[in-house]
């Protein structure tokens, strides 16, 4: 049998997420061959991504390559595929998520300040606002580049810390210490190494489906039909979270406001019924509840 042509990112996170994937089929025993493909969203790190203007960068020329058929599967991490896919692409494994948390790392000159007196370096919305609601005060520079870059930043930057993905930092193996921060909820999807596939290749697609992470899954829908139906296309601070708990399905999730003063926020314990549409029920009561308007005004705002 010909082996299956993983397609990826040529970051070193992305690169390690195919291999874990590569690895998967092989315990299926199945034949494997990545192809790192450079994204567009890799090529432009001047500006923050939101102000690029368009969703999918780090996505769009893996889709591409998935329908000229260079590839036969796309490797992403989840949480930067747009919830809306392109025609003919379909979501068709998820692995099991292991760190959905996001993490504070702090360079050696600021480890004796306070959290609400740190110089912080993140480009994300969500990141800020959720900050910012509990630390009002804070200033706040972008930065941009993989997660190698983003650390030699915090090194020769003027500002005390950053803000990263836990998953992140275990799969690079990166011997750093680094804060919980039980404060911020996860942006959805947050930790997921999904699988893209192209509708038109059953045969391939019935092999992805091998290597599903069920619960993973299950949860992942629940954040993302949380977030598309918020959000309509723009960029929002937007938290969301599910796991499973013995057999009960808890979510936390909020919208704020781009300055963290204004959050709408859900915590909610409920029996999963593959029937019901909860993310898409969760993010009707944060709309009836000022969301709307909220949305209103940060779409106005960037
Ligand atoms: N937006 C960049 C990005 N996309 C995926 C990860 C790490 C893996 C993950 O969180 O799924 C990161 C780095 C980060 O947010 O710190």
């Amino acid at each position: 049998m010909k082996s299956i042509r993983i397609g990826t990112r040529n970051s070193a996170l992305a690169l390690w997420q195919a291999r874990e994937v590569a690895r998967h089929l092989q315990n299926n025993n199945y034949l494997t061959e990545i192809v790192p493909i450079v994204s567009s969203g890799d090529k432009n790190l001047n500006q923050p991504l939101y102000s690029l203007g368009i969703t999918g960068v780090f996505t769009r020329d893996l889709d591409i390559a998935l329908l000229n058929d260079e590839i036969d599967i796309a490797v992403h991490s989840l949480k930067d595929v747009p919830t809306l896919l392109p025609q003919n692409i379909e979501m068709i494994a998820y692995l099991e998520r292991d760190f959905p948390q996001d993490i504070l790392i702090r360079k050696e000159s600021a480890k004796n300040k306070e959290l609400h007196e740190l110089k912080l370096a993140t480009s994300s919305l969500r990141r800020r606002a959720f900050w910012l609601r509990h630390f009002p005060n804070t200033e706040f520079s972008d930065i941009r580049g993989n997660i190698q870059t983003r650390l030699q930043k915090l090194e020769d930057g003027n500002f005390d810390a950053t803000i990263l993905s836990l998953a992140g930092i275990k799969r690079m193996k990166m011997e750093i210490d680094y804060e919980m921060l039980p404060v911020m909820i996860p942006a959805p999807s947050q930790g997921v190494i999904a699988v893209a596939g192209h509708s038109d290749k059953p045969e391939i697609n019935e092999i992805l489906k091998q290597i599903n992470h069920k619960p993973t899954q299950i949860c992942v829908e629940i954040e993302r039909n949380f977030l598309s139906t918020l959000e309509g296309g723009c960029t929002a601070p937007i938290g969301a979270f599910a796991e499973i708990i013995e057999d009960q399905i808890r979510f936390t999730a909020a919208l704020c406001s781009l300055d963290g003063k204004n959050c709408i926020a859900i915590d909610e314990n409920f029996e999963y019924n593959p029937e019901e549409n909860f993310g898409e029920r969760f993010a009707k009561v944060v709309l009836e509840n000022g969301g709307k308007e909220l949305m209103t005004e940060i779409k106005s705002q960037i």
